[in-house]
């Protein structure tokens, strides 16, 4: 052969190799991908399981279920699967409710089904008319495309299917996403483009998009969506908007994805041309109840409002001398005919708070409790402040036993880093809901508060704060789709472990490669550590930029209200760092049941993890590592800087495993995440140095910059306030 060929050849081959050849893959399709199996003898074994796919039944979920079957079962298996309304043959796919298929009724399997609800299934290898099958079984249709969606799973993350027998319900009623989506389309503390909700081409145009979100929802169990921002426009509740909301709702319908909206609470006055919305008013409990019964008129399902109220400027009850309860109680009473629901937010604070704002939402809720209507929830943030890299689990969990407490996550990552840093969400919502309020003794986790299980509620719920915009990939990094899977995954059933999840979102969302599954998963599991370490350890919070939360700020002072200030959460002083929420200082740890405060009421036994939430330690005492507080906080804030740079090593070496452009693409945002690990630890050290007056010990890299360099890179920061 020439010289000129073998190098063209070689060069070919290297191309192959490298994967650089073959387009790449953007991450639209999610976790939702049904390439054909790889592994020789798990293919035989699944093309032999699967012959065709009986579905008796018919209407809109159960098309879309046959739809998901059929599209799924040929990529996987590399071969057609036939539909069929009649059994023909072994190893066929049944699935269906004993109310649409005579095959499913046929197998007596009313006392398996009865205890999995409106909304669970089974999953069996069964013998239906002599012949072996597997059977997707459930009460309701809806229950038939959730039971689909598990089969699936099944075999993306290759996992045997000859002998199944598996029966799954959700733990939670209401399993929502909060959009806080503007109606102009930007997405406040969106980091992944704009709101998928195109209103300007609503009703008549319906995005491919929304159909691709409410089957991504449906594929995790997701059932509900409010669409527009708790910072609410009334415009959406007008007609002219109702009838896009319709369309919207029209289009989830079939997948089991309910919609709410977020419910202005002047909205009388706006649109109603009313001089009060004084919620004991009947004027203004006429107008809800019209509007109510309007928005049903559009959207026969409605769920019911979103509703945050006299926090950061909106408008609420308390602005007519009333309290959360009668206002969450005059818009329940509106939409309790319909058998709709309020979500009123705990997420109240303003500078009246004397001490601590960590204290406001549990002044003002706990008394409150046994008041509200029956078909109000009460939804929580999962800490006390705001969404932080890590705080304890928020004090009203546990306190209002006769009312419903609804728990609210945040997927998107204002506070962590945004929309380039990688951090793996699971962790700290396990972190949460296994937390022991021990409101009935031990084991009275924050989980069993929002299940029901707890104080005997029927009505549950949990919310997580979306991540989601027109990004090609839905959620500007690709690993930020893990935290939207994983808030579903744990929404349906919270015992999930942070691993299991990790697992098959990997398996689903790349490949089964364990070369690649094993220390991705590694790098996920620490990722949300590794960002605690790095922008605020030990327990420090709410130091970021101001306003826009990005970027550290511990410097941000503002005489106005200084609860919005870094300083007002450190307390850095030349004795030492911390807020002390003990007896000595704001005592926000009485909010806490005694077996909690006595875990964290004194220095020596609290976890270092909420160390300096709860205390002001002196720089020089001694930590569980041997070392003093200041080398101890200047070695976690290294080590989550060496932390990424081992995240960034983990992905170099998985390279060729899975497509270029994702590989590129995350490799790119590691990079960034490391300049920001670097940003976050020296502005953080150089600053809390002016009070400590300690070196960065000796075997630390040194920071890069001066600490004015740092300080002027918030553009928020005025000197002097
Ligand atoms: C929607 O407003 C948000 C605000 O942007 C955000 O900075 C803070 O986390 O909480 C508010 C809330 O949860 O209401």
């Amino acid at each position: 052969m020439e010289r000129k060929s073998l190098n063209l050849l070689l060069i070919l081959l290297l191309l192959i190799l490298t994967n650089n050849y073959s387009y790449g893959d953007d991450g639209y399709r999610l976790w939702q991908r049904y390439d054909k199996v790889q592994d020789a003898e798990k293919l035989k074994n699944y093309q032999q399981s699967v012959s065709e796919l009986v579905i008796e039944g018919n209407s809109p979920t159960l098309s879309v279920a046959q739809k998901e079957l059929t599209v799924g079962l040929t990529g996987l298996l590399g071969k057609a699967v036939p539909v069929s309304q009649r059994l023909t043959q072994q190893s066929a796919v049944v699935a269906g409710t004993p109310a649409n298929s005579a095959l499913i009724a046929s197998l007596n399997l009313a006392e398996r089904l009865n205890s999995l609800g409106d909304e669970g299934y089974l999953i069996l290898t069964a013998n239906t008319n002599g012949k072996k099958s597997t059977v997707i079984a459930a009460n309701t249709d809806i229950g038939v495309l959730y039971g689909s969606f598990h089969f699936l799973r099944l075999l993306q993350t290759q996992q045997s299917i000859s002998n199944l027998s598996i029966a799954s319900a959700p733990k939670i009623k209401h399993r929502v996403l909060n959009h806080w989506d503007n109606l102009d389309r930007t997405v406040e503390r969106g980091y992944a483009g704009f709101s998928l909700w195109d209103w300007h081409k609503l009703p008549d145009y319906i995005d491919q998009r929304y159909i691709d979100y409410a089957r991504a929802n449906a594929s995790i169990g997701i059932n509900g969506t409010v669409l527009t921002n708790v910072n609410a426009n009334a415009l959406v509740l007008t007609k002219e908007y109702l009838v896009k909301v319709a369309a919207l709702a029209d289009a989830f319908r079939p997948y089991g994805l309910r919609v709410y909206l977020t419910a202005r609470f002047s909205a009388p006055i706006e649109l109603g041309g009313l001089k009060t919305a004084d919620p004991l008013d009947p004027q203004v409990q006429a107008w809800w109840k019209d509007k109510t019964e309007e928005i049903y008129s559009y959207v026969p399902d409605f769920g019911g409002f979103l509703v945050k109220a006299n926090s950061e400027g909106q408008p609420g009850p308390q602005n007519y001398g009333r309290n959360h309860a009668d206002g969450a109680n005059m818009l329940a009473d509106a939409v309790a005919p319909r058998g709709g629901i309020v979500m009123w937010r705990a997420f109240v604070y303003d500078d009246k708070e004397p001490d601590d704002r960590a204290k406001q939402a549990y002044n003002e809720f706990k008394p409150l409790d046994g008041t509200f209507r029956k078909n109000v929830l009460v939804q929580v943030k999962n800490g006390a402040i705001d969404f932080q890299p890590r705080e304890p689990f928020h004090p009203l969990f546990g306190a209002m036993p006769q009312t419903p407490i609804m728990m609210e996550f945040q997927i998107t990552q204002e506070y962590l880093g945004q929309g380039t840093h990688l951090a793996y969400l699971s962790p700290l919502f396990k972190e949460v809901l296994t937390s022991d309020t021990y409101a009935k003794g031990k084991g009275s986790t924050v989980a069993k508060v929002i299940d029901g299980t707890l104080d005997n509620h029927t009505l549950t719920g949990i919310a997580g704060v979306s991540n989601i915009g027109n990004d090609r990939n839905w959620t500007g990094h690709q690993f930020g789709q893990a935290n939207w899977y994983s808030f579903g995954r744990l929404a349906w059933d919270h015992t999930l472990s942070s691993e299991a999840i990790a697992d098959e979102w990997l398996k689903m969302t790349f490949t089964n490669n364990n070369q690649f599954v094993a220390p991705v998963k590694n790098m996920m599991l620490g990722s949300h550590e590794a960002l605690v370490n790095y922008m605020t350890p030990l327990g420090l919070h709410h130091i970021m930029g101001w306003s826009h939360h990005y970027g550290p700020g511990p410097w941000i002072k503002d005489k106005h209200r200084a609860d919005w200030t870094s300083v007002y959460y450190h307390r850095a002083d030349e004795e030492g760092i911390g807020f002390d929420r003990t007896a000595t200082g704001s005592n926000a740890i009485a909010q806490y049941f005694p077996p909690v405060q006595k875990q964290f009421r004194v220095i020596k036994k609290c976890p270092e993890k909420y160390l300096l939430w709860f205390h002001h330690v002196k720089w020089n005492r001694k930590m569980d590592s041997g070392r003093i507080l200041w080398d101890e906080l200047c070695h976690r804030y290294s080590g989550g800087v060496d932390s990424v740079r081992q995240m960034q090593q983990t992905w170099n070496t998985v390279q060729g495993l899975i497509d270029q452009e994702r590989f590129d693409q995350v490799q790119s945002f590691l990079k960034i995440q490391e300049k920001e690990a670097k940003w976050w630890r020296d502005a953080c050290l150089l600053y809390f140095q002016t009070f400590s007056k300690r070196p960065i010990p000796q075997d630390l890299e040194k920071p890069a910059e001066s600490l004015d360099y740092y300080m002027q890179l918030d553009p928020q920061f005025v000197p002097g306030i």
